[in-house]
Parts: structure tokens; sequence; C-alpha cells
């Protein structure tokens, strides 16, 4: 559906995103993560064409996003800040979008509004934080574009918002075959909802990963060594040790299949434990584990 090749964007004369290409697909939710300055919004800007490329392209069903401005119908960009309506009602902010957008559903856009409780004549800069989030969200749905871009939509709101947000994500790529990109600084947030996640890193993509296989090829275990650890285990380039506590040893093991993990049972150990592979685990393993994504 939408391909980003080779794209390339600087911002201020500095290059900001660098030779970035990636695919997404129909119903897919695409995770970008990356820390403070990686690069997420300005992706996120360009491939919407808000901004322009220095270098690459956006296309979608084909057709070059930056030169075809109607393609631009087809999606829609959630910043982080609503404050450009603050000053709106909700259905002043969807008859706004209803002139851009030539598919919004005005009957959808209600229904989610009452579904979320939100009140659709009153000023959004009456609303809180979680409020202003649900009905920008509400209101990029009812454009019923294919794709909806958005950046940190969990940003600042309280746990159970954040779920009931997450949970109608989810619900709406479900139900309508909409694809999400999302960008955010929350692993576990992303690792419960998206199929593929995308680690932007200073302006480059350091890693795609398809949740699916995560597990068939990041393996993790505990294990407790009768004697000394043997360095010839450890010193492999696939093998990274991310904690000890005392001689049990917390090592990720990434392999397609389980030579090295037979290595580990062959020398004996006292104790050899699988554990569940999370998301935090590859970001440990491939990205040394810098916590502020
Ligand atoms: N309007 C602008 N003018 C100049 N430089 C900019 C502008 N917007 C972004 N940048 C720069 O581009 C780089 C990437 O910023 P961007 O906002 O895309 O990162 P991000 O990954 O979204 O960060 P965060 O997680 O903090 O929101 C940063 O170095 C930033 O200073």
């Amino acid at each position: 559906m939408l391909s980003v090749k080779q794209l390339s964007k600087e911002m201020d004369g500095r290059p900001t995103l660098r030779d970035i290409s990636f695919e997404v697909g129909r119903s897919s939710i695409i995770g970008l993560l990356g820390r403070n300055g990686a690069g997420k919004t300005t992706l996120l800007r360009t491939i919407t064409g808000i901004l322009d490329p220095e270098d690459g392209c956006v296309e979608f069903e084909g057709k070059d996003v930056h030169r075809t401005p109607e393609c631009r119908h087809n999606f829609v960009y959630v910043p982080d800040s609503t404050e450009v309506f603050v000053g709106y009602t909700p259905d002043e902010w969807a008859r706004f979008y209803a002139a851009i957008y030539p598919n919004f559903d005005m009957e959808y856009y209600k229904h989610l509004m009452e579904r979320f409780d939100l009140p659709r004549q009153k000023k959004v800069k009456h609303f809180s934080k979680g409020m202003k989030a649900l009905t920008a969200m509400v209101v990029a749905f009812s454009t019923r574009a294919s794709l909806i871009l958005l950046d940190e939509p969990t940003n600042g709101l309280d746990p159970i918002v954040k779920k009931q947000v997450l949970a109608y994500l989810v619900e709406e790529v479900a139900e309508s075959g909409t694809s999400l990109i999302i960008s955010s600084h929350h692993l576990e947030e992303i690792e419960r909802i998206a199929d593929t996640v995308i680690w932007l890193k200073e302006g480059r993509i350091e890693e795609v990963t398809v949740l699916e296989r995560l597990k068939d090829t990041l393996h993790k275990l505990q294990v407790v060594f009768k004697d000394e650890a043997p360095s010839h285990l450890f010193n492999r380039s696939n093998v990274k040790v991310i904690s000890k506590v005392g001689r049990v040893y917390t090592v990720l093991i990434e392999e397609e299949g389980t030579d090295t993990l037979r290595l580990f049972e062959e020398e004996d150990p006292l104790l050899f434990e699988a554990m569940p592979i999370r998301l935090e685990d590859l970001f440990d393993f491939k990205l040394g584990g810098e916590r502020h994504v």
C-alpha cells in the first residue's frame, strides 16, 4: 500500500532522515521507536507530505505522494499536540476535516464521540489531555483514511485512558483494515499492539523487527554452571549476558536454530531455563540497552 523509498530529509541544513526505506501493507500496525531527536516526527511529517524530502520518495498505491496531492486523502497525521484545534468544538473540528477528506464519515464520528463519552459541542480547550487525544483519534479515524500516522498517541495519558486508546487502535485495524504507523517511546505498548517495529537511530533505520518472528530468532535463558562460566560460550558474537546475580546468568542468544542453546546444555549446567522473550530484550541485544527510546 505505502512504500517509503530511500527517503532523506534535512532540517535546518542538518541531515535528519537518511536513506529510509520500508513498506506498509493493509491492516498492519507499525511501531516507530527511537530516542528523542531520532527523527520520528520528521519521518511521519515527510510521509504525510507536510515536509518535502531532499531525496527518495513515498508512494501510495504506486503514486508519488509529494507529486500527487490528492493521494493525501488516504492518510491522516495525528500530531502529539492538538493545540491547533483548542479554540474549536469537536463538531467544528470534524467539519473542517470533512471539507478536506472526501470519505469523512460524520455518522461514524458521532458514534465514536458517544462511545467515548466526549462532548461534541464544548470547546476543546476545556478538555483534559486524555479527552483531547481521544478526540484527535476519533476525528482521524472518521476520515476513513487507509493509513493513520500517530505521533506519540498515549503521551501524558493515565493508565486507564491509555488502555482504552490502545484497545481502540487494535479494534479499528481489525475491523476497518486501516493501517497505523505509531511513534512511541514505550516499548511495552508497541509490543502489545504492533506487528512490526522500526527502530530509528540518528535518522537511520537501525533495525526492522517482525514481532511474530522475534521468539524464533532470539532466545533468553537463565543459566547456572557448576564451576566457572565457560568463556568460549560467552565470547560468541550471538551471545550476550544481560545480567549476572551471584552465579545466575541471564543470557540472550540470537540464532534461528538451537545450535548455541545445545552448546550451553552440553556444559551440563545446574540451571538451564528458557525465559519468555520481550521486545525489550531485543532492544538490549541490538542497541545496547539504552533505556530511553
Ligand atoms: N522545525 C525544525 N527545524 C529545525 N530542526 C528540526 C525541526 N524539527 C526537528 N528538527 C531536528 O530534527 C531532528 C529530529 O527531530 P524529530 O522531532 O523528528 O525527532 P523525534 O524522534 O520525533 O524526537 P522526540 O522523540 O523528542 O519527539 C532533531 O535533531 C531536531 O532538532
